[in-house]
């Protein structure tokens, strides 16, 4: 089953036929052996398999599979109302799917447990609106998310440890905000603030990072910077990034997956999907 593995180098093909026999046979193995023991086949960090969620009987996700590998950044993009969204509540545990399979690190199984749990195994989400702690320095809220016991803010007045100095120091150096320590969170701009954010979550060290457009509101500057960032991290953390800004992806330089329907419609680099027929037709209407 090595074969099934994603490495972060694939070249970004469009699923060989190859692929999708693979693909089936895993999933026939499931139908066979339901639950974990098939995952341990596959290194796959996120692993979603025909994945369906539905409202009142409209299907928001429909047979929806995506494979993220370790330290893999993925691109999602799609119309509105595409189920991009809803895909990251599946992943993070706010909806449950009506069917289908959903993996995390090959053996636990992201449908049975609760955000707070899913949270815990290293799955971090960054939402579009940041959300800072206008009040207090930069650096007190990346101090506030190193620490484990996350109770009101007197914990920030804690002695910082020689570690969590250290930490606090290479998360302010990652997300460009050294020169920013002391200023109020409040002051910063709206791309600093998202930056900010994504030093918050990196404090929890997290395995995978889900981050909802993120160059929305930002400069052109900030956008491009935000994409480098993201590139950085990505060297040794898996991240999903929802985007419609499309120079933004192009800047991102990885993988596109076009959903479209709550399906995926295409999935690829990024002029190869751009090229395709149907996700053009996607994109302009019919
Ligand atoms: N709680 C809900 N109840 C009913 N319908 C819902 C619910 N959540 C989402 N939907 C519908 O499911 C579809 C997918 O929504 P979703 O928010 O996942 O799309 P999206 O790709 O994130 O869109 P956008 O780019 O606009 O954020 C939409 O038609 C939406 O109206």
């Amino acid at each position: 089953m090595s074969s099934f593995q994603t490495q972060p180098s694939d070249p970004y093909v469009v699923k060989s036929h190859g692929a999708l026999a693979l693909e089936a046979e895993m999933r026939e193995i499931a139908q066979d052996r339901p639950g974990a023991d098939r995952m341990s086949m596959t290194p796959a960090l996120l692993y979603l398999d025909n994945i369906t969620v539905s409202f009142d009987g409209f299907r928001a996700l429909n047979a929806l599979s995506l494979v993220i590998g370790e330290a893999e950044m993925r691109a999602i993009i799609g119309p509105n109302g595409a189920g991009k969204t809803t895909m990251m509540d599946v992943i993070t545990g706010k909806t449950r799917p009506n069917q289908g399979v959903a993996y995390f690190a090959g053996t636990h199984d992201l449908t049975s447990l609760d955000e707070a749990a899913i949270a815990q195994l290293g799955i971090g989400r960054k939402f579009q609106t940041p959300t800072v702690f206008d009040m207090h320095s930069v650096e007190d809220n990346i101090l506030l998310a190193l620490k484990e016991d996350r109770r009101p803010f007197s914990n920030i007045y804690w002695r910082r440890t020689p570690h969590e100095r250290e930490r606090i120091d290479e998360l302010l150096e990652r997300v460009r905000l050294k020169d920013a320590r002391f200023r109020r969170a409040g002051d910063l701009s709206h791309g600093q603030k998202q930056w900010l954010e994504i030093g918050m979550l990196l404090a929890q060290e997290p395995r995978l990072l889900l981050v909802d457009e993120p160059a929305a509101g930002m400069t052109d500057q900030e956008t491009a910077d935000t994409a480098v960032l993201l590139r950085e991290i990505a060297k040794t953390r898996s991240v999903v990034v929802v985007e419609h800004d499309m120079q933004f992806v192009r800047d991102l330089d990885v993988k596109v997956t076009v959903l479209h329907e709550g399906s995926v419609l295409a999935e690829g680099p990024l002029d190869q999907v751009s090229a395709d027929e149907r996700v053009i037709e996607v994109y302009l209407g019919r």
